[in-house]
């Protein structure tokens, strides 16, 4: 897969994916990532990329031909690449939207600095996104955590570290507690019942806890899922536990 990122700090995306899973992953080839310097694209002797708001007001804007420039040269060598734009005004990322992305053969990412695009550079754009509601100074980290979330998903990326499948979120669900050795911390002793070696005691275990957890810290999550009788079983249970 082909991560191609437009941005005014190519250098940013140097270092990291450097070690991790990510940056094995494109040493193995099965996954690409290139910075572009929006400078490449813009004209005068200056190669100026911002100017001042229409308008008036503090701040400035990105100028739309660069980015048009930018994001035409890209597509040519890349004709079915989706275009996405990082924005606080974009709509939330989401993992099932990775899941969509992990499926495109190549992303371009369009990555703000100042105040913002000039709205005409919309056009261009297939998906803008935001990971957050909060302003940074840079579109650069939210393409590098899209990046991260996509990449994972992308075939022999995780290898034996961790199955995309078991994550939070793919079912809807957060995770549920996780331990490893020592059996006893402080004190504090591993659940028998993952002791136990009864997988399907383990399982049951393991997906009522989700439940619990996402009672608990994300209600608006249950909504969205589809749970079986089982789970709406223990969900009333831990409804009744945590009223008392
Ligand atoms: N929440 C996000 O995904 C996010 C994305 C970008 C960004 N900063 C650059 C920028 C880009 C466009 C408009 C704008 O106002 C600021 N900050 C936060």
């Amino acid at each position: 897969m082909k991560f191609e990122v437009v941005t005014l700090f190519p250098e940013m995306f140097d270092s990291p994916f450097a070690g991790s899973i990510i940056g094995k992953a494109v040493a193995k080839g099965l996954v690409q990532i290139t910075a572009h310097p929006l400078r490449d694209w813009a004209e005068g002797r200056h190669q100026v990329t911002d100017d001042t708001p229409y308008g008036g007001g503090d701040g400035m804007v990105m100028k739309p031909e660069p980015l048009c420039r930018a994001i035409q040269s890209l597509k040519q060598q890349h004709p079915r690449a989706r275009v996405l734009m990082m924005s606080p005004q974009g709509q939330r990322f989401t993992q099932q939207r990775a899941a969509q992305l992990a499926e495109e053969e190549s992303l371009i990412f369009l990555c703000g600095r100042y105040e913002g695009f000039d709205e005409r550079v919309r056009s261009y754009v297939d998906e803008e996104y935001s990971i957050g509601d909060f302003v940074l100074t840079g579109g650069e980290l939210p393409a590098m955590v899209i990046i991260d979330a996509v990449a994972r998903l992308v075939p022999g990326v995780l290898g034996s570290q961790g199955s995309a499948e078991a994550d939070s979120f793919s079912d809807g669900l957060l995770e549920h507690p996780h331990y490893t050795r020592p059996a006893e911390f402080e004190g504090r002793k591993v659940p028998e019942v993952l002791l136990s070696g009864d997988h399907a005691r383990i399982a049951a275990w393991r997906r009522s806890q989700q439940l619990l957890r996402t009672l608990q810290r994300r209600p608006d999550l249950l909504e969205h899922v589809s749970l079986t009788e089982q789970d709406r079983v223990e969900l009333e249970q831990h409804r009744q536990m945590l009223r008392q």
